[in-house]
């Protein structure tokens, strides 16, 4: 640890008062230091004593980051609880910059056998945290940044991943680095939950409180503080499963996961490269193979095979709809998307006729750059290298693919394009269509899962022409699975591609366990069977979307253009303004973030804007992911949306909120 360089006399009472208790603290640890130490206790003598010892530790809010302020080397309890002096009134806990306080607190140093301590503080040294006197939150996306600010952050979501398998009874618990669609210079790392959903969201502030532990001591302190808080049995056994996309900084980021899982003593498991989708494929087979509905294979083959037989079984009686271009950014769905291309039928009626583009991942600084979903989705325009003719089938993944956008140029050319709410009505409208004709209409309801940014078209179609029931919720992948898994059939996307199907337990029984009466009856039932297991129901999976969507436009006889066809898209517009604090953009509770209650004022001055416009829609919320607050406009009329945003813009510079 480095020299610390003078505190300030601060002539402040108070600060006085805790100033001259520090120093009584280090006279006292000095003494402590030069003692002789006691000789070890006997074992059960030990076992008694960390009850004990857990039973009575108080727990004090941090109190700052000065060294002198630190407990000593354990010794005996009663020198242990000595160290746990009152935090003088004055010292607040420290606030995060979204004013969220950092939950940090001393305990004594380590616990008697203490050696998962011990580790966690070793491995924050080997991977000390960024000076960047950032406070670093678990978003929506995990941990998301430049990659060289991450490898303390990682080595600690190696240390919360295996306590989180440990607090669920040694399942298994995934880790994936990725930063998706970001640049090839940022990173991420993200926990996969044992059924291959994400995170619990209670588990996100212990990410949060792990990442902003500021040095080794506080990091060992905040592991061994949430073992108390969770009640996590250390000598219970961990697994985690841990894969990476194809950013170079992944090998280094590797380096400090496994620090993090080796110090806490957890069996891990390294996939390599894989796509997001295929680690949460993994770990939710893993979890599911002694059970009486597993998975599947616990391995990358085992997916391929999985999705293939679906695929063959799924277009028994289809034909495949002509070529289709998929432009994988540069990024892992390209050697994974040509894996899963040696396991589907190259020739015969089945035959699957893809072409990669955008496949360079021996060029990281590529990676989404000009290509990928969100290029083609937030820029509304055709990906580098596009060569497609007049209807000709497009779709882009992002860079980990987990996300999926279709698109074609009509003569003109005009760009359309299929967004996340057309695969959403195309997939609700077909297993609609298969659970009637398989004569399960009264056994199951279906619903339709969208956040506020679905096209108000899309959600008028669904209720009106497919009459299916349509829930809007906050944006974030983790709120419309969790609402998508309370029907019997949840489909759930957003607009910008990523989502999926979700079969409820008893559906997929009622499926199953179906007897047919006819054979019509067989075959919508086979096929929809086939779907269950075609779908990657933990997650979106662009592989596993793009096969669903290819099986449906199969099925249906559907062009590009009929896909178009089945409703007209309401003109809108996206946009995000830079703010000086996103966190005064408060959403009213309930809305699905289609309301603001704070800044006060500003919600009345939205709804002013849009009653001025025929079917005007527009809302302003803060962004989980970046720092900013994006604005979106809907309205009858192109012209009359960017009139909207015009006004919207008006009322930020209007209050000065806006940023250059
Ligand atoms: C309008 C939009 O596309 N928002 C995205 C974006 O969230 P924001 O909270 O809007 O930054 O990133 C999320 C994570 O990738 C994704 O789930 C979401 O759809």
């Amino acid at each position: 640890m480095g020299a610390k360089a003078p505190r300030q006399k601060s002539q402040n009472p108070h600060l006085l008062r805790a100033a001259a208790l520090r120093d009584e603290q280090e006279r006292r640890r000095s003494r402590t230091r030069r003692q002789p130490q006691p000789a070890p206790l006997a074992e059960q003598e030990r076992a008694r004593f960390i009850q004990a010892w857990l039973a009575n530790v108080t727990l004090l809010p941090f109190v700052g980051t000065d060294p002198r302020l630190r407990p000593p080397t354990f010794t005996t309890p009663a020198e242990g609880r000595r160290s746990l002096e009152p935090a003088s009134p004055e010292f607040e806990p420290r606030r995060n910059r979204f004013d969220r306080p950092l939950h940090r607190y001393h305990t004594m140093a380590f616990s008697p056998d203490g050696k998962y301590e011990k580790g966690v503080h070793d491995a924050a040294e080997q991977f000390p945290r960024p000076k960047t006197g950032k406070d670093y939150v678990y978003g929506t996306a995990g941990f998301r940044m430049k990659a060289e600010e991450l490898p303390y952050i990682t080595m600690q979501v190696g240390v919360l991943s295996g306590m989180r398998s440990r607090k669920c009874g040694g399942q298994v618990i995934g880790v994936m680095i990725t930063a998706s669609h970001n640049k090839a210079e940022d990173n991420g790392v993200k926990i996969v939950d044992p059924q291959g959903e994400m995170l619990e969201q209670e588990w996100e502030k212990h990410a949060t409180y792990l990442a902003n532990a500021v040095d080794p001591s506080e990091a060992a302190n905040a592991y061994m503080w949430l073992v108390k808080e969770l009640k996590v049995d250390q000598k219970k056994p961990g697994k985690v499963f841990f894969a990476r996309d194809t950013r170079p900084s992944g090998e280094m980021l590797v380096k400090a996961l496994k620090a993090g899982l080796s110090a806490t003593g957890i069996e891990a498991c390294d996939y390599g490269i894989l796509t997001t989708p295929q680690l949460h494929y993994l770990v939710k087979a893993a979890n599911t193979q002694d059970t009486s509905h597993p998975y599947g294979e616990v391995s990358e083959e085992g997916y391929y095979k999985k999705l293939a037989a679906a695929y063959k079984a799924a277009m028994d009686n289809a034909k495949p709809a002509g070529q289709l271009t998929v432009d994988c950014a540069n990024g892992v769905g390209a050697p994974k998307l040509k894996e899963m291309l040696k396991h589907l039928p190259s020739e015969g009626k089945r035959a699957v006729n893809i072409r990669i583009v955008n496949d360079r991942i021996d060029k990281p600084e590529v990676l989404n750059e000009k290509c990928g979903a969100d290029h083609v989705k937030s820029g509304q325009r055709v990906p580098d290298g596009f060569d497609g003719k007049p209807y000709e089938r497009w779709a882009s993944y992002d860079g980990d693919a987990d996300r999926i956008v279709y698109y074609f140029n009509e003569e003109g050319p005009v760009f359309r394009l299929l967004d996340g709410d057309r695969i959403a009505t195309l997939a609700a409208s077909f297993i609609g269509e298969l659970v009637h004709k398989a004569g399960l209409s009264d056994k199951m309801t279906i619903a339709v899962v969208q956040t506020a940014y679905a096209n108000g078209s899309s959600t008028k179609y669904i209720e009106q022409n497919l009459k299916l029931k349509v829930e809007c919720t906050a944006t974030g992948v983790k709120h419309l699975h969790h609402t998508a898994a309370r029907s019997d059939v949840g489909v759930y996307f957003e607009a910008n591609g990523h989502g999926t199907v979700l079969f409820s337990p008893q559906t997929l029984k009622r499926i199953h366990n179906h007897k047919p009466e006819s054979p019509a009856q067989l075959e919508a039932l086979d096929t929809l069977k086939a779907l269950t297991d075609l779908i990657n129901q933990t997650v979106g999976d662009a592989i596993s979307d793009m096969l669903l969507v290819e099986v449906i436009l199969a099925n249906k006889e559907y062009s590009v253009k009929e896909w178009l066809a089945t409703y007209t898209d309401m003109p809108n517009r996206l946009a995000k303004v830079r703010v000086a604090d996103r966190t005064m953009f408060v959403c009213r509770p309930g809305s699905a973030e289609r309301k603001l209650d704070e800044p006060k004022e500003f919600q009345d001055m939205i709804d002013a804007v849009v009653v001025k416009y025929k079917d005007g829609r527009a809302f302003v919320r803060p962004s989980g992911t970046e720092d900013v607050v994006r604005v979106y406009a809907e309205a009858a009329e192109s012209f009359d949306c960017d009139h909207m945003m015009l006004e919207l813009n008006q009322a930020f510079e209007a209050r000065k909120l806006a940023q250059a």
